[in-house]
């Protein structure tokens, strides 16, 4: 029978099926950080238990890590403790680990990939809901919790119940200046934020083949904003040659054997998914959020809804309760919303190609007045390499704050953060109240509305400068 790539990664890692009871996969990749590992590890730890497979297991430090003088003690005593458990807790269970310092160290969905780690066919997880990132290149990849966290290291398997399939076809070409981001903001606001829940997507079409890798990662990375369990894109010569050469790659025959086993896991011709959502990408342009949520968000070229134009009553109460949130009125066209913050980084858009992308808008350009734009790649190899590209001289040189690695402005867990009342501009995923710091305003944007706006100060595309 024709299946989808979904059911054929799944099929290849099930240990165990029983009647009535969720399947036992195998788990490949096992991605670790210092928010969601304390219990687990204490939980081995009590009973006992040794990790399974230290081998399959990588951790990473990012969520509480300041992005300035990295080396010295970290101020925050919840973040202190956070840090110095993961470090005890790698070290006694042998974990290999990537601390502030390390050129390794980063968001944890940015160094998976970057190291080779994240491959084709495999199941990734880590207690992490963006563990979706990681499907951009063919991998089922789940993000978990921390009881889930505890299973897999002591069993590197884990029970999970069955799943439905959604094709998401971006068919057509995207227009200069239009994004991954766009894609996905635009899928979300179409499908909702509930749209996806208990389904795969494959994203697929045209469009998306044409993306490079790293843009497929920003698509993957917001399924679960969707509220989707997954998102993949299936391998191609785009994932081939991006893992090639890389530190975890498989070399020589054994290169040769795995190429020819990814290709296999294409969605067969004829598989039916449960679900399917097509999109015309040539429609697309670039795609801001006004609202609380991913799903409420608009073209840039549109203006702030009115919540009385919603038929759906929980619709138009949710549009209103945002709006006031976020200090909006109906009507205001979005290029004329200010903001006094731009945040551009995250796993959603922390790679070099983003700051490539940010970089070539703001060069010899300077941010606007009033406006603070931190700029903070998702790894330190990002930061190395857009180093040796002169990136950060032209970040700072237009008045940016060129940082360390990690998940920043992202969420407020480190000192990056929104004061009550500023309104950002943010390359990342959520924008639900207080997300970026308590009665911070966010507007989820792409990396290069995200530069238009550091210079013009308001929502802008590189067409408005
Ligand atoms: C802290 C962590 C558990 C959380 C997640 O699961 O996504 C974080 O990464 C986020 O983006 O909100
Ligand atoms: S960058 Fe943001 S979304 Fe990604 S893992 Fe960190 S906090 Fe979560």
């Amino acid at each position: 029978m024709a299946r989808t790539m979904a059911e054929k990664v799944w099929e290849e890692h099930v240990v165990r099926r029983a009647d009535g009871e969720p399947d036992l996969l195998y788990i490949d990749l096992h991605l670790v950080h210092e928010v969601t590992s304390p219990q687990a590890f204490e939980g081995l730890r009590l009973a006992g238990r040794p990790v399974r497979r230290p081998d399959l297991t990588v951790a990473t430090e990012d969520h509480n890590v300041p992005t300035e003088n990295i080396l010295g003690p970290i101020a925050d005593q919840v973040s202190r403790t956070q840090i110095e458990t993961l470090r005890k807790n790698a070290s006694e269970f042998g974990v290999r680990l990537f601390p502030m310092g390390d050129i390794d160290q980063g968001i944890v969905h940015v160094v998976g990939p970057q190291l080779g780690l994240t491959q084709p066919g495999m199941t990734v997880v880590c207690g992490d809901s963006h563990t979706s990132t990681h499907g951009a290149f063919g991998a089922l990849a789940f993000g978990i919790g921390t009881s889930q966290v505890e299973h897999v290291l002591a069993t590197q398997t884990l029970p999970m119940a069955p799943f439905k399939t959604m094709a998401v076809t971006v068919e057509g070409d995207l227009k200069p200046g239009v994004t991954a981001k766009d894609i996905i903001l635009a899928v979300i606001a179409e499908i909702g934020t509930g749209g996806g829940q208990g389904y795969v997507i494959e994203y697929r079409g045209e469009a998306i083949r044409r993306l490079s890798m790293e843009a497929r990662m920003t698509v993957c990375n917001m399924s679960i904003e969707a509220g989707a369990r997954a998102g993949m894109i299936a391998p191609d010569e785009t994932t081939f040659d991006y893992i090639k050469g890389r530190p975890h790659a498989p070399e020589g025959a054994e290169w040769d054997a795995a190429v020819e086993h990814w290709r296999s896991l294409r969605t067969d011709d004829g598989a039916v998914f449960d679900k399917e959502v097509v999109l015309d990408a040539d429609a697309l342009s670039p795609f801001v959020t006004w609202g609380t949520n991913p799903g409420q968000g608009a073209p840039l070229d549109a203006s702030v809804p009115d919540p009385a134009g919603y038929d759906d009553p929980s619709e138009r109460a949710a549009a209103e309760k945002a709006l006031a949130y976020m200090d909006l009125r109906p009507g205001t066209p979005l290029r004329e919303v200010p903001v006094d913050t731009v945040f551009l980084g995250s796993c959603t858009n922390g790679r070099i190609e983003d700051l490539r992308a940010a970089a070539e808008v703001i060069r010899g350009r300077r941010v606007a007045d009033g406006v603070r734009m931190l700029v903070v790649p998702g790894s330190m190899r990002v930061k190395e390499q857009a180093n040796a590209e002169g990136l950060g001289e032209v970040f700072t040189a237009a008045g940016a704050e060129w940082r360390e690695a990690g998940c920043s402005m992202c969420l407020g867990m480190n000192p990056d953060q929104l004061k009550p009342g500023q309104r950002s501009a943010s390359t990342s995923n959520r924008n639900f109240e207080g997300r970026q710091g308590k009665g911070g305003r966010t507007h989820l944007v792409s990396p290069l509305v995200a530069a238009a706006t550091a210079v013009r100060g308001t929502l802008s595309s590189p067409a408005d400068l």
